[in-house]
């Protein structure tokens, strides 16, 4: 991945580029777009959602609601931008790279026994009786198992098939423990493996397969 766009002048450039792969060789790793609150902005969107995933607003809260959501949907589709500049899932320097469709986690060391995070399951991933939803623990895995696929083969992976033991509770609100790693490299095909962890109580167990991207590969 190289140093990517964080201006509307080189936009143009970026787009003439060809497809290199499904997720782009030119997505920018950075800390800049989207300005310095853009973490702020991030965690004010995920208080949005945990607090709808248990809000039930009486009927007139509900129309004030309505009303100031419209109003926030109108402002943010003004500054809507393409996929391959916006701050979402470039911003290193914050939880999830800034992404928050994925649940929040921060990498706390990438070597060569993988990828370890610490990652946090908020309201808005419920499943139930305060457990995360199956789904939400699946898509923490396929993005940090996609992670240490990329660091082993050192390119853009696309996920084959991940499948996903889970063991016990995946507790909401408990700051876990991530870790996935290339298990075998076969080719193109990385065979990765990952674990959550509460505390010493293993969670939920990851066994995936991630494919490098030719050029071109869309
Ligand atoms: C510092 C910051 C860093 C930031 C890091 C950011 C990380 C972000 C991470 C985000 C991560 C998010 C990730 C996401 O969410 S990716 C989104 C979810 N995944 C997809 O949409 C993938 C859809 N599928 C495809 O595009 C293709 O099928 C792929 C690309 C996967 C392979 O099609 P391709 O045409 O390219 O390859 P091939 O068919 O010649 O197969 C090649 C080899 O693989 C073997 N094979 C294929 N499929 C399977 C299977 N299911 N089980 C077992 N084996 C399988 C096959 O037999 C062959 O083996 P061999 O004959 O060679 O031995």
């Amino acid at each position: 991945m190289s140093d990517g766009a964080s201006s509307p002048e080189t936009t143009t450039e970026i787009e003439e580029d060809p497809h290199e792969g499904g997720f782009r060789a030119h997505t920018a790793i950075t800390t800049e777009r989207g300005g310095p609150r853009y973490g702020e902005f991030s965690e004010q969107v995920r208080a949005l959602m945990d607090n709808v995933r248990y809000a039930c607003p009486p009927p007139e809260v509900a129309d004030e609601l309505i009303e100031q959501l419209a109003a926030i949907n109108e402002k943010l589709d003004a500054t809507r931008i393409d996929e391959w500049h916006s701050p979402s899932g470039t911003r290193i320097d914050l939880p999830a790279r800034g992404n928050i469709t994925l649940p929040p986690f921060e990498v706390t060391d990438v070597n060569d026994d993988g990828v370890f995070a610490t990652v946090t399951f908020r309201d808005f991933h419920l499943g139930g009786n305060k457990a995360a939803h199956g789904g939400h623990v699946a898509v923490a895995f396929d993005d940090l198992g996609g992670y240490a696929s990329a660091v082993a083969i050192q390119g853009v992976c696309r996920t084959a098939y991940l499948t996903v033991q889970y063991r016990s509770i995946t507790p909401l609100n408990t700051p876990l423990q991530a870790h996935t790693w290339a298990d075998r490299v076969d080719g193109r095909k990385v065979f990765t493996k990952g674990a959550i962890y509460d505390g010493d109580r293993l969670c939920a167990e990851m066994d995936a397969l991630f494919i490098k991207l030719n050029p071109g590969q869309q």
